[in-house]
């Protein structure tokens, strides 16, 4: 848990954010490689005497953010998710002041780090060193304080070696990993970080979010945007969802991701694959269909007992196989791995079926993989989400009527024993 206060760090008002697009054009994006190609274009358009278009090209206008007031309070950790082009950057953008709103109002109390596409927050021609003493002193602080955090910094970063090479030489992941360090280690009060982490490698991005998490626990606010939900969630206490520009949802992080991923995924009950050449598998093994079959009711409650079925296409002589399943919730849970035994297949259709008793799975969006296993132990290929389906509640006894709790929701037995008034045996 954080240390919120009651004190509101960041207020935004009303927040609006315009942009025009040429209809037909590509979107400007204002990146410098977009400028470069365009006034190229022009140049070689002149230089060939073409000419040039007399009508205007026509001009859209859209509103990234349209109508956002968000409320954070000191020590707070942010999470805000949405589907691309949501508007998540936008805000952070205008957070970290790179953009300007169209309408509204933001009041920010406190010194902000922010952490945005790579590219941002660092002047390519500088050294990595001098980036560091000139971010800390965009942050107010003194060539003294930095130099009190620049060894911590560059061992976070794991960059030393680099330090003297311009920051426009280094890989994205470098490049990530000295702006992380940077952001985090000189004591912003407002960290904001977008989803740049998914250049680094897992390892890195473990450790930056422990990172996040100290700055959190220190009482300083965090704005974390992320399309990996275990991340976010582990993060953030509370989430933001922002769908074309506007706040669909805001509250507990584990209530809105929980709504957000329902709402916007794809349920798969039946798939099959005709074509080898895209069924998944290699060339001698592959599926050739899944499909959930519920029973009669044709739909899938936690008092169903579920079957999931798969084909395989075995095209290799007597070989040894085994199914595996694995079943994630929505937010990537593993929730379990069952394997079948393993079966001597021939060159043939081999179908698989793997039965889910009744009252174990809760109430949730389930993803399936397959995989397909040779000799116990190699796996020859597996596919994600063959099948994306739900699993509802059902009507129930008793006073508590909200989703329980808990990856798994078995029924189980219980046994309740009261004694007669005055007895105090059992
Ligand atoms: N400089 C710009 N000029 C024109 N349109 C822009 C500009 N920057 C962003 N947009 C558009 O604004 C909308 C919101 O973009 P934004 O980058 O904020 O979305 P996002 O939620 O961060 O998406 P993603 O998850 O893909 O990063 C998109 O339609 C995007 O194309």
């Amino acid at each position: 848990m954080n240390s919120a206060s009651t004190c509101t760090v960041i207020d935004i008002k009303g927040l609006g954010k315009r942009y025009s697009i040429t209809r037909g054009a590509p979107e400007d994006r204002s990146s410098l490689r977009d400028a470069l190609s365009r006034s190229i274009a022009n140049v070689g358009a002149r230089l060939m005497l073409r000419p040039v278009p007399a009508s205007a090209p026509a001009r859209e206008e859209f509103w990234a953010l349209d109508d956002v007031s968000i409320g954070i309070r000191e020590g707070e950790r942010v999470g805000i998710i949405g589907k691309n082009g949501a508007g998540k950057s936008t805000l952070l953008k205008i957070l970290s002041r790179i953009t300007e709103p169209t309408s509204g109002s933001v009041r920010i109390k406190g010194r902000v780090a922010s952490l945005l596409e790579v590219g941002t927050g660092f002047h390519p021609e500088l050294t990595g060193r001098e980036n560091i003493f000139l971010n800390g002193a965009i942050l107010g602080m003194n060539r003294q304080e930095i130099r009190r955090k620049f060894d911590e910094i560059v061992a976070f970063s794991e960059v030393e070696k680099f330090l003297d090479t311009p920051v426009k030489r280094y890989s994205s992941g470098m490049y990530v990993r000295l702006a992380f360090a940077v952001a985090a280690h000189l004591e912003p009060e407002i960290l904001i970080v977008d989803e740049v982490l998914a250049v680094g490698d897992t390892q890195f991005q473990k450790k930056c979010l422990g990172k996040m998490e100290e700055v959190g626990r220190q009482g300083r606010t965090v704005l974390f945007v992320s399309h990996n939900m275990i991340a976010l969630q582990s993060l953030c206490d509370r989430s933001i969802w922002l769908d074309q520009g506007r706040v669909v949802d805001d509250g507990d992080s584990g209530a809105v991701v929980a709504r957000y991923l329902q709402r916007t995924s794809q349920m798969v009950l039946e798939q099959s694959w005709d074509d080898p050449a895209s069924a998944p598998g290699n060339g001698q093994v592959r599926l050739c269909s899944a499909r959930l079959d519920c029973g009669q009711t044709g739909h899938a409650t936690v008092a169903t007992p579920l079957a999931v079925e798969f084909t395989l296409e075995n095209d290799l002589p007597g070989v040894e196989l085994n199914y595996s399943m694995h079943l994630y919730s929505l937010d990537g849970t593993c929730v379990f791995n069952s394997a079948s035994r393993s079966f001597i297949a021939q060159r043939s259709r081999v179908k698989g079926v793997c039965h889910i008793p009744a009252n174990l799975l809760n109430a949730e969006v389930y993803r399936v993989k397959i995989m397909v296993v040779r000799d116990k132990s190699l796996p020859l290929f597996e596919a994600k989400d063959a099948l994306v389906f739900e699993v509802s509640d059902v009507e129930r006894d008793g006073a508590w009527f909200g989703k329980w709790a808990g990856v798994v929701r078995p029924d189980l037995a219980w046994e309740i024993e009261t004694a007669a008034p005055g007895d105090r045996q059992l």
